[in-house]
């Protein structure tokens, strides 16, 4: 069993996958960490970030490891943790460059695919590119002023600077943000992050549910 949860940036996606993988007793798991870990080794590695064969080239030389669990995602390349490194303003500025990359988004499709059945997905094209026949499929969206208002209270930024990094942010992902046809679409504005949760259990079919 797959459930998909997309959305646009800092609309809730990981804590509200969470939440819904720990009452249904799965895994997350969270594509963006292996689209943020590729960029943090393509900084570091002072990469082109345009570059896909270099940007591929390099992954294949420092293979990462997403390791999916209910209570978070933590993501190594060798025996180094990389999980902290990957929502600072550098890996979000440079992105967006990355997941435009054909290569890279084949090399992470192949990495979501090999894991273990069941867990909730949660990204931009999980409903659309990588688990189209999922057994339940959400979307979450929110103003851009609300999400950077919840994003201010975990970043220096102020409301505007961190408001216009997530519209640039959204633009840029436009193409593989739409959400599928057949997903539910929730406006988190109004919703307490509980309340998104409870909203997306509720509309789980029974089956998944009681698995
Ligand atoms: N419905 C909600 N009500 C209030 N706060 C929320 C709600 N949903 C999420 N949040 C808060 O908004 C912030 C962003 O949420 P989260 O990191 O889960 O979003 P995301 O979509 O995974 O972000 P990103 O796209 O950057 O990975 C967090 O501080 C989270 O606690
Ligand atoms: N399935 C995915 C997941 C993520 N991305 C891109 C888009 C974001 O800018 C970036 C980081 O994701 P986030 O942590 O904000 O969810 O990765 C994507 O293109 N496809």
């Amino acid at each position: 069993m797959i459930v998909t949860i997309d959305g646009v940036a800092a609309s809730g996606k990981s804590s509200v996958s969470g939440g819904v993988a720990r009452a249904l007793g799965v895994p997350y798991v969270s594509s963006g960490l292996l689209y943020r870990a590729a960029t943090l080794l393509g900084l570091e590695a002072r990469l082109d970030l345009h570059d896909a064969p270099a940007v591929l080239a390099h992954l294949q030389g420092h293979p990462l490891r997403l390791e999916p669990l209910a209570g978070g995602n933590r993501i190594w390349q060798g025996d180094r943790e990389l999980t902290g490194e990957l929502h600072s303003t550098r890996v979000d500025a440079g992105v967006s460059v990355v997941a435009a990359l054909p290569e890279v988004r084949a090399w992470v499709d192949a990495q979501l695919r090999a894991l273990p059945a069941p867990f909730v997905a949660e990204g931009r094209d999980m409903g659309t590119a990588v688990f189209p026949h999922a057994g339940a499929k959400f979307y979450l969206t929110a103003s851009p002023r609300i999400r950077a208002q919840r994003r201010a209270q975990e970043r220096p930024e102020d409301v505007p600077a961190i408001e216009a990094a997530l519209v640039r942010r959204d633009e840029l992902d436009r193409v593989q943000s739409a959400p599928a046809p057949d997903a539910v679409v929730i406006d988190t504005g109004p919703l307490t992050l509980d309340g998104v949760i409870q909203t997306i259990l509720a509309q789980l079919p029974a089956q998944l549910t009681s698995a």
